[in-house]
């Protein structure tokens, strides 16, 4: 038949891919899968020796890689370190927009400075990346780029500063999406729910021990996602077998926002409220005014 998948190995053979926050986490699995299928990965990231350790990695396996200390934050950082990328590697094919991160913080504690830090970090700091990637390459040769939100569909408390950016980087991937589309550029998103990695690390460990049971209860498939669940959409966003999506993004949450929570998990999943259910008796069973 001929059929050969995209995902066969070498099938980014040729490609230069930025990925942010490349030195850890979902951003390192993201860059391992990107090298193992022949990209040329960018890794992105503030702390040089981070980058440099998962470097190492790369090469070890085989793959080939380069890397960049910079601020996504900073604008002049993120114009030159992009204009060296395209000095170095010609174009540039993809971009993973992984970078990110908050303090969980009840909204009164957090300062202007606290509130700042984190929309410049998962939202401004994206938008700089995605801008100068846009001007300074795919503008000319088109690509893909990938940008990270989360599962922020509703108040979360604790993380309001970072749900906020992140509903405003969904707004940018699909404006990104429709006016660079006649470019060639797609522009795409990914929203993990809670994801084991080493991001959690950063939190205090009765914080995730305690989100565990809560998971189970919350999340249809009762566990965290693990870093290649999410890399692997990342991936798919970013080859060719999606090249008519864009604008869109793809949840990773285990089915948690599907979930209405109106009725307990373990009852739902065994459809109980509605075992004997009969439309006549909607009125006996759910407490609602109804016909004699
Ligand atoms: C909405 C749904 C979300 C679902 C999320 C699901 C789970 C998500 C998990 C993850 O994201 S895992 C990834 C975790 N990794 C990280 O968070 C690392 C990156 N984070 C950071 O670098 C910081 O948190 C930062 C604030 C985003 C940036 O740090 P930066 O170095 O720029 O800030 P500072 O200069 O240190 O501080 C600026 C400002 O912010 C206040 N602040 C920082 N940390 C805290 C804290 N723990 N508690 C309270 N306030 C904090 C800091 O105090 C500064 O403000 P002022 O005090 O000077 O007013
Ligand atoms: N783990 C989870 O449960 C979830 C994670 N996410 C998001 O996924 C992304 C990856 O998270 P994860 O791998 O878990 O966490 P990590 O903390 O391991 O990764 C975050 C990466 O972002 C980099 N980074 C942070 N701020 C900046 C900045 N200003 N400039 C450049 N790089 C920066 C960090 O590198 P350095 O320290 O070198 O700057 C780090 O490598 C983040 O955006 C995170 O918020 C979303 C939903 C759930």
């Amino acid at each position: 038949m001929g059929y050969r998948s995209v995902f066969a190995p070498g099938c980014f053979k040729g490609q230069n891919i930025i990925v942010t926050g490349g030195g850890s986490g979902i951003g390192r699995c993201t860059a391992h899968e990107l090298a193992s299928l022949g990209a040329h990965v960018v890794l992105l990231g503030r702390k040089r020796e981070k980058l440099e350790a998962v470097a190492a990695e790369l090469r070890e396996d085989g793959g080939e890689c380069s890397l960049e200390a910079v601020d996504i934050r900073d604008e002049e950082g993120v114009k030159a370190t992009v204009g060296r990328i395209v000095a170095a590697r010609g174009r540039i094919h993809g971009l993973v927009n992984n970078a990110g991160g908050q303090f969980p913080s009840p909204l009164t504690d957090i300062s202007k400075k606290g509130f700042e830090a984190v929309v410049a970090t998962n939202l401004t700091g994206g938008f700089l990346m995605a801008r100068e990637v846009y001007l300074q390459s795919m503008r000319q040769h088109g690509g893909s780029i990938v940008n990270m939100l989360a599962d922020a569909w509703g108040g979360m408390p604790g993380m309001g500063h970072s749900g906020a950016a992140r509903m405003g980087m969904l707004n940018l991937t699909q404006t990104a999406a429709v006016e660079w589309a006649v470019s060639g550029v797609r522009v795409n998103a990914v929203a993990p729910g809670w994801v084991i990695s080493s991001g959690l690390d950063s939190y205090e460990d009765e914080m995730v021990k305690a989100l565990i049971p809560m998971l189970k209860k919350e999340v249809p498939l009762q566990r965290l996602a693990t870093e290649a669940e999410v890399s692997g959409a990342i991936v798919f966003l970013l080859s060719d077998v999606s090249s008519f999506i864009t604008g869109e993004f793809i949840k990773i949450d285990g089915g948690a926002s599907c979930n209405t929570k109106i009725f307990p998990l373990e009852e739902t999943s065994a459809s109980k409220p509605f075992q004997g259910f009969h439309r006549a008796e909607a009125p006996r069973i759910l407490g609602g005014p109804g016909k004699e």
